[in-house]
Formats: C-alpha cells, sequence, structure tokens
C-alpha cells in the first residue's frame, strides 16, 4: 500500500500563496453545484447567479460552477471558493473539463478550484492528465472520479481534492441510484481529502457521507435543479404513468 499522505501535504504547500483558505473554507460544509444544461429554463447566467446567491443565503459554504461565464457571474457574488468545471459533450454526456487550455480558462475567471476530469475513460492516464493540470495553475485541482483507483491515482499526482462525482457515469464504475457512499469510504480511509458528491437526495446522505469520512459534500440537482426536483414529486402521484 503506498502513503497517500504525501500529496496532501503537496495541496496545502501549493496553496500557501493565500489559497490555503480555500481548504479550510471547505471542510466540514456543503458545496452546491449551480449548473444548468442547454435547454433547461434555467440555463441562463443571470439565473445561475441567482441560484448561487440562494444557497450562500441557505449556509453553503463553496459553490460548484460550470463554465468561466457562469464562474465569472458568480465570482463577485461572494468570498466563499468557486469551484469551476467546464463541462461538455463527447463520448458521454458529462465529460468534465479535460484540457489545459480550460483549466487555465476557469482559473482566470476566477475559480479559486478547478475541477478536471480524472476518469480512465476521458483522460487515458489519469496522472499524467492531473499532474498536467496542477502545473497548468496556481489553484488546488479537483480530480473527479468514478472508482477508487482512479481517486488514489489522481491523488498522488497532486490533486488537492478527489471528487466522487463521476462514480456510476463511467460503465466501469458502481452503478448505485443513490451517492457512492463506499467509495466516499474507500478513499477516506486512504488518507484522501473526498469531496462527496453525485446523486445527493437527503440530508441523512450528506449525514452518512461524512460519517464516512467526507472532506466536504456537493449537492446539485436536488437544491438547484426545479425540473428533477418536480419530476420526484410528479412520480408519487397516481397520475404518473
Ligand atoms: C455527472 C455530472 O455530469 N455531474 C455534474 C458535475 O458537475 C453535474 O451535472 C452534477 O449536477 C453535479 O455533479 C452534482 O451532482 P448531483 O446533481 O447528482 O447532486
Amino acid at each position: 500500500m503506498q502513503a497517500h499522505s504525501s500529496s496532501s501535504e503537496g495541496a496545502l504547500a501549493r496553496t500557501a500563496d493565500g489559497r490555503l483558505g480555500a481548504l479550510a473554507a471547505i471542510e466540514g460544509g456543503l458545496v452546491v453545484s449551480c449548473q444548468a444544461q442547454q435547454g433547461s429554463p434555467m440555463r441562463d447566467t443571470a439565473t445561475i447567479a441567482r441560484l448561487a446567491a440562494s444557497a450562500l443565503q441557505g449556509g453553503a459554504v463553496a459553490l460548484r460552477v460550470n463554465g468561466p461565464d457562469d464562474v465569472s457571474a458568480v465570482r463577485p457574488l461572494t468570498d466563499v471558493p468557486v469551484i469551476g468545471l467546464d463541462k461538455r459533450m463527447g463520448p458521454r454526456r458529462n465529460i468534465i473539463t479535460h484540457t489545459d487550455e480550460q483549466v487555465i480558462a476557469l482559473a482566470a475567471a476566477g475559480a479559486d478550484v478547478v475541477a478536471v476530469d480524472a476518469t480512465a475513460e476521458v483522460a487515458g492516464d489519469v496522472a499524467s492528465r492531473v499532474r498536467s493540470a496542477v502545473l497548468a495553475v496556481p489553484v488546488p485541482i479537483m480530480a473527479d472520479v468514478s472508482t477508487l483507483d482512479e481517486g488514489l491515482t489522481a491523488w498522488d499526482a497532486g490533486a488537492a481534492f478527489v471528487g466522487t462525482t463521476l462514480s456510476g457515469y463511467t460503465p466501469y464504475s458502481r452503478m448505485d441510484p443513490g451517492p457512492d457512499i463506499e467509495l466516499v469510504a474507500e478513499l477516506a480511509s486512504r488518507g484522501v481529502r473526498v469531496l462527496a458528491e453525485g446523486r445527493f437526495q437527503t440530508p441523512e446522505q450528506v449525514a452518512r457521507a461524512f460519517d464516512a469520512g467526507a472532506f466536504a459534500v456537493v449537492v446539485g440537482g436536488a437544491i438547484t435543479d426545479p425540473i428533477a426536483i418536480t419530476r420526484r414529486f410528479a412520480a408519487a402521484t397516481p397520475r404518473s404513468t
């Protein structure tokens, strides 16, 4: 078993330019993902900014925001960390930031943390992809992974956070209807700083992720997607087919 603590120290050292606050600000809190896909009535930068402001009033300790335009709009609203990503269509519908150009654009737009796709499916060589992103910008990198192996590799390559974001979205990862708390526990037990993310629907699940060792929990659709929220309630009605 490799020691994984050295990457943690590396992440802290990399953020000693004043960004150390990002780690401390996120620890033990709720991060709210404020995103809307093309085709949604919510897909409008001003609307995303209002979602972000609402999440902040509700107690979010950080925000996760898609694309440089939305990051730029949300940045001036708050001092809490903004995790930027750039989600594109590709072999699957949710390819997260996968080039250094995207990483640099997000940091330039004001992201305090940049999330990258660290799945073998997209990155191929996960270690090289993460290392390259780490060297490209002076802000911490969050590696969005789908499996334990990807998470450990990304952490050893210098990611400041590993997100369970993509578990259930690669063909080889665990496909659970709910959040992958098992992956959170597996990563945390190896000393990885884990952001639990993906398919959280209830506060009880959030508490379970912290019990499993999560550094913080990211919730998206259950808070910020009125279409998905409506569907959940509509499905409980006699009219639902
Ligand atoms: C897989 C993928 O595309 N995830 C994206 C990553 O940023 C977002 O669409 C999710 O909303 C986010 O991860 C939060 O997850 P959830 O909305 O399930 O709470």
